[in-house]
């Protein structure tokens, strides 16, 4: 219900009706351009969906304020804000421009809707304030997504690989497998001590600075720190991606395992800068009782444009079955790190997804 204001507040609730009625629009506006950017920016089916229910939650929450009431405080011929506009406004050099904009004036229209309604209508502030913490989260996936697709844009080949006989055996399978034109490389061994785990690591990021392979540590992000890796990749039992993130800092790469299009999903929403789908196929590394299979890969493929890497059981006899399935970035271990060419057999892993 609206409030009767006090005679001596009434002007006050006036003003409220109009800052209210100008964000409602201002906010249903940003946002609207929000969802056509990942729509047709992106071309990202989830985000699509995400942008569009804040849109729409927008909406039902506005009509719980009396539409008889917003128009009759509109009075745009005395709102001194209309044809003010500043040159930031009017310039915007490309399509994430535009994003960002429009979100920061959808968030900031939340805001004065949270704040005005507790004058007139306080038990409405609170989905506004909702609405607002669900863009944040929004313009977290956003941002991630389009940043790593750049950064990742040609990261097709990623190779798990475990610390070797010793270092010597270590540090040979590393410089074939970056000959070979890998693109990520995770260290990933659960039988070394933590003192042999963190000098191969040590050691892999001295080969790969001098390469434009990516350096990824598996489950430890206290070691990448360590090592100064370029991320960590984490399972869903694991530390979650913010707390990766707490330890690694915002610039690093974290990635995460998925298992469902659910947890998929959710990686997006949670900022992880990438993800690894499956189990695709049995694996020779990692026993499994349940195969997402190439539906998974299908599902990822159909609705989500962060990067995502297919994983498990993936070789050259199979990987045209997981680009058919509409990913062509995959992560292996055993097709390329137990071949006897571990090179040859990266090469011919890469130019198969590169199509070249
Ligand atoms: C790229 C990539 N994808 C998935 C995994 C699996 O991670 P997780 O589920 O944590 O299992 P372990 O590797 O820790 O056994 C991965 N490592 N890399
Ligand atoms: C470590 C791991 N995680 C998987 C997952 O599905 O999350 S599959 C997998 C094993 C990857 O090795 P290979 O290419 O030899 O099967
Ligand atoms: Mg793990």
């Amino acid at each position: 219900m609206s409030r009767d204001l006090p005679p001596s507040d009434s002007h006050s609730a006036l003003h409220a009706w109009r800052a209210i009625d100008a964000a409602a629009n201002r906010a249903a506006e940003g946002l609207r351009v929000v969802e056509d950017f990942v729509r047709f920016g992106l071309d990202d089916r989830h985000l699509t969906t995400l942008a569009k229910n804040v849109r729409h939650d927008l909406t039902a929450a506005l009509k719980l304020f009396s539409s008889e009431t917003l128009h009759r405080a509109r009075d745009t011929q005395a709102d001194v804000g209309v044809n003010v506009s500043t040159e930031a406004e009017q310039a915007r050099t490309n399509l994430a421009q535009i994003a960002t904009s429009n979100l920061k004036r959808a968030q900031q229209s939340l805001r004065t809707l949270e704040e005005f309604s507790k004058l007139v209508q306080p038990e409405v502030s609170p989905y506004f304030e909702q609405l607002r913490y669900r863009s944040y989260t929004l313009e977290k996936a956003i941002t991630a997504t389009r940043e790593n697709a750049s950064r990742l844009a040609d990261a097709r080949l990623y190779v798990l690989i475990d610390g070797g006989r010793d270092e010597d055996h270590f540090a040979e399978l590393v410089t074939q497998l970056i000959a070979g034109g890998v693109a990520i490389l995770q260290l990933r061994d659960k039988r070394i001590d933590d003192k042999t785990l963190l000098a191969r690591a040590q050691h892999l990021r001295k080969m790969t600075s001098e390469s434009s392979t990516f350096f990824i540590v598996n489950d430890r992000p206290d070691v990448a720190l360590l090592a100064d890796a370029d991320g960590v990749h984490v399972g869903q039992e694991e530390l979650s991606v913010k707390e990766a993130r707490a330890v690694l800092g915002v610039d690093k790469l974290v990635g995460v395992s998925t298992h469902s299009i659910e947890q998929a999903r959710r990686a997006v929403l949670d900022g992880a800068d990438y993800i690894g789908v499956g189990p695709t196929f049995p694996s020779q590394t990692k026993s499994f009782d349940q195969f997402p299979g190439l539906d998974l890969v299908r599902q990822v493929a159909a609705e989500i444009r962060l990067p995502a890497f297919a994983i498990g059981g993936i070789s050259a006899e199979n990987v045209t079955q997981v680009i058919e399935a509409g990913l062509c970035r995959v992560a292996v271990s055993g097709a390329v790190a137990a071949a006897e060419d571990t090179q040859k057999a990266a090469a011919n892993l890469r130019s198969i997804l590169h199509n070249d």
